[in-house]
């Protein structure tokens, strides 16, 4: 239609400014038309030559709305006068009613009602949506996927660890890797990828107060997680945002309106210490609810089946109204066994519910190990005595099991399941994953001054400064002399100093800053957390920082100290995981060189003793570990009497030790340690999902694709070095469409090394945040949906008109049933002519984008009502030929949720006859999720996500 055809009473859009809705004529002019907005409540006048407006005409078999929201179809269109009445059907009756009646709000959701309506775009657009389907498309059914935008190195016993629990159904483990091997980085991983896919939307991090930083730092730098930390400011300023009403209604009619600080923010940061001491925070925290719950350190969880302390009960109530728990500790046997079988009963109260069995069942491990290795050695010779204990253990199963094509790795991986902690443990140890430098113990023995003479032995004699006045110890102590002469001999090499208590801490930290003239911090319990990081900030700064940082155990419990290369333990803890632990400060990932340990220790002490026992009987300090907590509880009176000062038991000691020691490292290494390295890192599978991994960021090509979207969103890029941009929004910025692009630009690499090395720059990875939020609002606003090309070949001739058709599967589901893993959007493109024919083979998409122009708006205008029968013709011949694919794209979707589900669902039938460790609340939640995805697939269709129509010339 003209523009010059206006006639009060008609109804335009205007596609310059889409949201203004269906305007009305209400007045003309001169060469001046004015049109009203209802929906908008707006006017606008335009001149009649060049109005950007398209004309509104509903066709038979749309749905057209009235302004008191009654909805008809269309069945017949007349025009009275210029002005159109519509022969609309209610279902009942046909009934005329005017244009002038219609709703002023429009939603062509489909892309040819767009074109019709004006909303069309250029054909960069239309690519960008494509491309954006095809991307999505990829990155949903890749294995990578949640994995891929961690500003982190690919460590195979990470991304194992992280892609075995991600995928579970509210995963509930304990990440149990020693020291410093990246638990905070696994469980990192793991958030990132169940947030990343919507298994989960709420998440609670609870550590103990001197991480919260780190913790806040290390999700947002190395994960674009935000959260938001709840401490007791943050918690009362909330509270008091309730208003005065609200807090009346609430004491009048109880407090189930009260707001809630836990639920301002999805992703909450909080320390146990915080929620232990209140207990309004504490109901708030469990009344909130969560998907998945981080507990850091959870190795202070004390419980006895006398006793649990109070931070066991804050964790246990909170993973009560959680649905997934992981809770990290490098020491889970620190405080005995009994605190390490009530943490797995937090995980899976079903499984562990027996302190005794649990012990008992320990001794089973060895057996099952051995067992387990003659499997993987030489399967075909099993005796007939293994096959009796695999079907001891394995029931009726074993039979189903030996069928399969990978027989013995099924059935080892049975055996883990069913017996021994399998589902919810997962540790990696240094000997297994190696690389990691040496540690060198530096013994410093040093004569005991006569200000300890009644101090000597005992755990005072560990740390005998208690007693003292401080100023006598900092004059008399050769600890302390030790320690300046040594701090500038080693100067300018930072140096990490560990002792026991807070308040030595200080009193050193003082007198090396004051009186040594030493560059030094503090660091413990007793600073803020501002303080405790602005100290570890100064220690850390290479060129004006402090050289020495002075920390107690706590206070320094879980921080990365790995760039220095010297640890000084000025006391010996009475507990090997927590020298383990102290040492672990520097022999982390990322340490570089072999770590130098030393030791001052005053002879004729208990730290003579103490000394030799870790050295000489447990070997600590070269290497980690993990039976020391054991050791210790078997030769527990020899070593009291010997810390007592007995000194004729300390060669029994050191030898019962070793021989201990020795013991239970074979004995752990046969049984139970086996167990759960066997479980807690594949390698073929790490490098299988590594290659995933690096396939996905290499060849998908993400700057490409971001480089088309920017060009489209108007954000400018400049160059910033190798790897590196800068963006900016630029003069045509569409506001709304790039999320997280700040005004003054953003400085981004799409290379995983420079940003593992330029922390101040972006991870432009196909999950950060700007590249999510781009994908989204491509496929989600209407940009690209239809748009006009102009195609000039000789094999066409001229008028010829082409429509190519992008659709996609649709099915509404939950989020949570995760349905496009197995029903990806599947973006299915054809290529039509008026007559039907189907041309896509002939004329792909590439081969398209690289013939086809642009056609000037004005033109485009003119061409549309022209063309819109044969457009719709070619729709519905588009739509003719997509429709046999919904059903083989149905189909393979159904056989994928099968073998998702199936086997899963079979798997933990047969583990529950064997073993509880399975809940019924798994298996039930596994078949719910198959029947409910099986009936949500019944309901996919195939909707027209975007059409370009190609005029040839
Ligand atoms: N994949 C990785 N890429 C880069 N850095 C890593 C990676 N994994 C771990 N790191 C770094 O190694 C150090 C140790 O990691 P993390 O703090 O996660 O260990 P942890 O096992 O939680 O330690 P702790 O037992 O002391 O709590 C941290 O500085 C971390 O940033």
């Amino acid at each position: 239609m003209e523009t010059s055809e206006f006639v009060i009473g008609q109804r335009w859009v205007s596609h310059s400014d889409t949201a203004l809705g269906l305007g009305i004529v209400t007045d003309i002019s001169g060469r001046r038309v004015t049109l009203g907005f209802p929906a908008a409540d707006e006017e606008r006048t335009y001149a009649i030559d060049n109005a950007p407006l398209s004309r509104i005409v509903y066709q038979q078999g749309e749905e057209i709305e009235t302004f008191e929201g009654e909805r008809y179809t269309v069945r017949a269109v007349e025009t009275i006068d210029g002005v159109l009445m519509y022969h609309a059907d209610d279902g009942e009756n046909i009934q005329p009613i005017s244009e002038v009646k219609l709703a002023g709000s429009v939603n062509f959701s489909a892309p040819h009602q767009r074109l019709f309506a004006g909303q069309f775009d250029r054909n960069g657009a239309f690519r960008l949506r494509v491309a954006t389907l095809q991307h999505m498309d990829r990155l949903r059914a890749s294995p990578a996927q949640g994995l891929i935008g961690a500003r982190t190195q690919h460590l195979p016993h990470q991304l194992y660890i992280a892609h075995e629990v991600a995928r579970r159904h509210a995963p509930r483990v304990l990440l149990a890797d020693e020291v410093g091997l990246g638990k905070t980085i696994e469980a990192g991983l793991i958030l990132h990828y169940q947030l990343q896919t919507g298994r989960a939307r709420r998440a609670l991090i609870v550590v103990p107060d001197s991480l919260i930083h780190q913790w806040l730092v290390e999700m947002l730098r190395r994960f674009n997680l935000r959260f938001s930390i709840v401490d007791q400011a943050r918690y009362d300023d909330l509270k008091a945002e309730e208003d005065d009403v609200d807090a009346l209604m609430n004491h009048i009619f109880g407090d189930d309106d009260a707001v809630n600080p836990f639920e301002a923010d999805q992703l909450v940061l909080c320390s146990l210490d915080f929620l232990v001491r209140s207990e309004k925070a504490r109901k708030d925290a469990f009344a909130a609810g969560w998907d998945l719950m981080v507990v850091d350190e959870a190795h202070h969880l004390a419980w006895s089946p006398e006793q649990a302390s109070p931070e066991y009960e804050v964790v246990e109530r909170l993973s009560e109204a959680s649905q997934g728990l992981l809770l990290l500790t490098a020491t889970p046997e620190q405080i005995g066994l009994a605190s390490h079988f009530a943490r797995l009963r937090l995980l899976d109260p079903a499984r562990f519910h027996d302190l005794e069995a649990f012990r008992q069942e320990e001794q089973q491990y060895e057996v099952i190990n051995q067992v387990v290795r003659r499997l993987q050695q030489s399967p075909e010779t099993l005796s007939p005595e293994d096959q009796e204990a695999l079907a001891g253990w394995l029931g009726d199963e074993l039979p189903e099991l030996l069928g399969r094509d990978d027989a013995y790795q099924s059935v080892i991986d049975a055996l883990l399941d069913r017996h021994g902690t399998g589902r919810v443990l997962f540790r990696n140890t240094r000997a297994a994953i190696q690389g990691f430098p040496e540690r060198q113990p530096l013994p410093e023995p040093l004569p005991c001054p006569a200000l300890y003479d009644t101090e000597r032995y005992g755990l005072e004699g560990l740390a005998p400064e208690q007693s003292v006045p401080e100023e006598r110890w900092l004059a008399e102590d050769p600890r302390v002399a030790w320690l300046e002469k040594k701090l500038a001999g080693l100067r300018p090499a930072k140096v990490v100093v560990i002792c026991a208590r807070a308040s030595t801490a200080m009193a050193l930290e003082h007198y090396l800053q004051l009186r040594a003239g030493i560059r030094s911090a503090a660091f413990h319990e007793h600073l803020s957390l501002i303080e405790r990081d602005r100290a570890a900030a100064y220690f850390a700064d290479s060129e004006q920082g402090a050289q020495a940082l002075i920390c107690s155990e706590i206070g320094s419990e879980g921080r990365n100290f790995q760039f220095a290369h010297h640890l000084v333990l000025f006391d010996l803890p009475a507990n090997p995981d927590l020298l383990e632990q102290r040492i672990g400060r520097l022999d982390r990932i990322g340490q570089t060189d072999a770590i130098r340990i030393h030791i001052p220790y005053l002879q004729g002490t208990s730290q003579e003793v103490q000394y030799r026992w870790f050295q000489e009987g447990l070997n600590a300090f070269a290497e980690s570990c993990a039976v020391g907590v054991a050791v210790q509880e078997h030769v527990h009176g020899e070593w009291q009497l010997a810390l007592d000062g007995d000194g004729s038991r300390m060669e029994p000691l050191v030898a019962a030790t070793a021989a201990e020691t020795a013991r239970l490292k074979e004995m752990l290494h046969n049984g139970r340690d086996a167990l759960i390295e066997l479980n807690s890192c594949r390698t073929e599978e790490a490098s299988a999902l590594i290659a995933d991994i690096e396939a996905e960021e290499n060849a998908a090509g993400v700057r490409d694709y971001m480089l088309q979207a920017f060009d489209i969103l108007g954000v400018d890029l400049e160059d910033h070095s190798e790897h590196a941009d800068i963006l900016k929004p630029g003069e045509q910025f569409q506001t709304g469409m790039v999320a997280e692009l700040p005004e003054d630009g953003l400085t981004v690499t799409w290379d995983r090394q420079q940003a593992l090395q330029r922390e101040d720059m972006a991870f432009m990875s196909w999950e950060h945040p700007v590249v999510t939020g781009v994908m989204d609002s491509v496929t989600s606003a209407g940009l690209g949906k239809a748009a006009l090309a102009n195609l000039s070949v000789k094999a066409l001739p001229p008028g010829t008109l082409l429509l190519e058709a992008v659709f996609a599967v649709h099915c509404p589901a939950p989020e949570t049933l995760q349905l496009t893993r197995y029903l990806p959007v599947s973006p299915l493109r054809l290529v039509v002519d008026v007559n039907g024919r189907d041309l896509s083979k002939a004329l792909p998409h590439d081969r398209l984008n690289e013939l086809c122009s642009n056609i000037r708006r004005r033109t485009a205008q003119a061409i549309v009502p022209k063309i819109r029968a044969e457009v719709e013709t070619m729709v519905d011949h588009a739509e003719r030929l997509a429709d046999p694919h919904l059903a083989s794209l149905r189909e393979r979707a159904l056989d994928r949720v099968e073998e998702g589900f199936g086997p899963e669902i079979r798997r933990l039938e047969a583990l529950r006859k064997v073993n509880p460790a399975i809940r019924d609340q798994e298996v039930d939640f596994l078949r719910d999720q198959l029947a409910s995805a099986r009936s949500s697939l019944e309901h996919a269709s195939l909707a027209l996500e975007g059409i370009r129509v190609i005029v040839t010339s």
